[in-house]
């Protein structure tokens, strides 16, 4: 026990979620006591938990906390300083128990993306108003302090530009299919024992998990309210063993890329599979680590690299959060008052840039001038072009066109399909200069 610890009460934890990320923080808060007490002048102490089945066995012993079935009465308890949200779930018990918290005046730390994706000014202003905390810096990247360097450290900068690889399931999937040549099930099945994996695993593969990380960042990096609604969203469900080798050829590797940045006509925010090429520090990152590029216009650029998911990175995140609360930081919820952050209109992507298209024609006569010419009609020039051998009435067709705008992609990909020689859906990936 440190000297210091009559001097200050104890910082007491209501924790709802006994899960991946809730069963992480326990374990740090066990075994970490007397450092946590040093570091927040105070000891953390768990006065009652909260989860669905109370018989589970989660590997640690709980008889030495409260149970509450209901995460809301938990949440307003008079023997609770802080509501530790990490059940997930952006409607239900994570946010009726957010509010209950908020009106019974206890600070909250969560992990939960989706609830301030869809809910953060609501419950910013609530949080404000009612003077205490919401915080999560365990919502974005995991393990990486990405909150506390856009709300502290950068604080002095005028933000141009987050970028980043923000959903460790996607990269998980992306490098061991090519590392291993293993097919998309047996990867998931592995996200899933690495404890990476949302309720709903597509909001991973479906790049919403990651579109809501990228929406809480841009709020703090710009100002402006979050809009989850305006990013530009797409997964990595159609993503073949096939295109992740034809990229490596080329000296590319595909990611789950998040870009937002704002522009004259607004904010640009996107969640989208790129080629980033092989050798830059986004190309490099492997399994479940994240990377988020801030730019400003003081600093240029910071790089922070990291585990993004997984009980100790998200617990570790977690525990910054209630240290900081147990030594009595208070900041705005993104970073300055919610009621000055600017409602603000999404836009889509123009900057141009080229794209990798892989399609199945129907091989017979004409079928790839048809192609080229209904690029060429959308204003698209082909930079690269290859058919790949094969045996059958059907022919992959490789494409890498010069640079393009995405609504210039989209007439050609409308096009294409009424040409009559396309099987299916091609897929076209935009390649990022990074
Ligand atoms: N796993 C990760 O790597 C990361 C997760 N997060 C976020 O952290 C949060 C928790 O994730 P994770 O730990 O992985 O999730 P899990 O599915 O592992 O755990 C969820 C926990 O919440 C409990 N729970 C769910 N619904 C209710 C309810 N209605 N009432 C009471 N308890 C409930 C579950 O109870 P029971 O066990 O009884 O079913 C379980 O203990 C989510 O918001 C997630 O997005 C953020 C970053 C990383
Ligand atoms: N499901 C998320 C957890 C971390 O937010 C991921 O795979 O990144």
């Amino acid at each position: 026990m440190s000297d210091n610890s009559p001097l200050r009460p104890p910082l007491r934890l209501g924790i709802a979620g006994l899960g991946t990320v809730g069963i992480g923080v326990i374990k740090i808060i066990r075994r970490q006591a007397a450092l946590l007490e040093d570091r927040a002048g105070r000891p953390i102490a768990i006065t009652a938990v909260s989860a669905r089945s109370r018989d589970k066995d989660r590997g640690v012993d709980l008889s030495d906390y409260a149970w509450e079935d209901d995460p809301v009465a938990l949440a307003k308890r008079d023997d609770i300083d802080v509501f530790v949200e990490l059940m997930g779930g952006h409607e239900g018990p994570a946010k009726d128990a957010c509010k209950a918290a908020i009106s019974a005046g206890k600070d909250i730390v969560t992990a939960n993306k989706a609830l301030l994706a869809h809910h953060g000014q609501e419950l910013a202003l609530a949080a404000e108003a009612a003077g205490v905390r919401l915080r999560y810096e365990a919502s974005v990247a995991g393990g990486i302090p990405i909150i506390k360097a856009l709300t502290e450290g950068l604080a002095g900068n005028e933000i141009s530009r987050v970028m980043g690889v923000m959903n460790g399931t996607c990269n998980y999937i992306l490098t061991q299919m090519q590392a291993t040549g293993r097919g998309y099930n047996a990867l998931f099945e592995e996200c899933a024992e690495l404890g990476y994996l949302e309720a709903d695993p597509n909001l991973d593969v479906g790049g919403i998990d990651a579109g809501h990380k990228l929406a809480i960042l841009s709020s703090i990096a710009f100002g402006t309210q979050v809009n989850f609604d305006a990013v530009e969203l797409e997964g990595i469900q159609r993503i073949q063993l096939e295109d992740i080798e034809h990229a490596a050829e080329m000296g590319y590797r595909i990611k789950l890329l998040g870009v937002a940045q704002m522009t004259g006509r607004g904010l640009e925010q996107r969640m989208t599979p790129c080629l980033v090429p092989d050798s830059s520090p986004l190309g490099q990152l492997e399994g479940g680590t994240n990377m988020v590029v801030v730019e400003g216009d003081a600093i240029e650029q910071v790089v922070l690299r990291g585990p993004g998911a997984g009980e100790g990175p998200t617990a570790s995140a977690v525990m910054g959060d209630v240290m900081d609360i147990a030594r009595g930081l208070r900041i705005p919820t993104f970073g300055q008052p919610a009621n000055t952050l600017r409602p603000v209109t999404g836009v889509k992507a123009m900057k141009p840039a080229p794209f990798y298209l892989r399609m199945v024609l129907l091989d017979k006569p004409g079928a790839l001038a048809k192609v080229a010419a209904v690029l060429g009609d959308a204003g698209i020039s082909i930079d690269r072009m290859r058919q790949i051998s094969h045996d059958q009435k059907l022919a992959p067709v490789l494409i890498v066109t010069h640079k393009c705008t995405r609504d210039a992609l989209d007439t050609a990909l409308v096009g294409l399909a009424k040409t009559n020689v396309v099987e299916g859906e091609p897929v076209a990936i935009r390649i990022e200069k990074v």
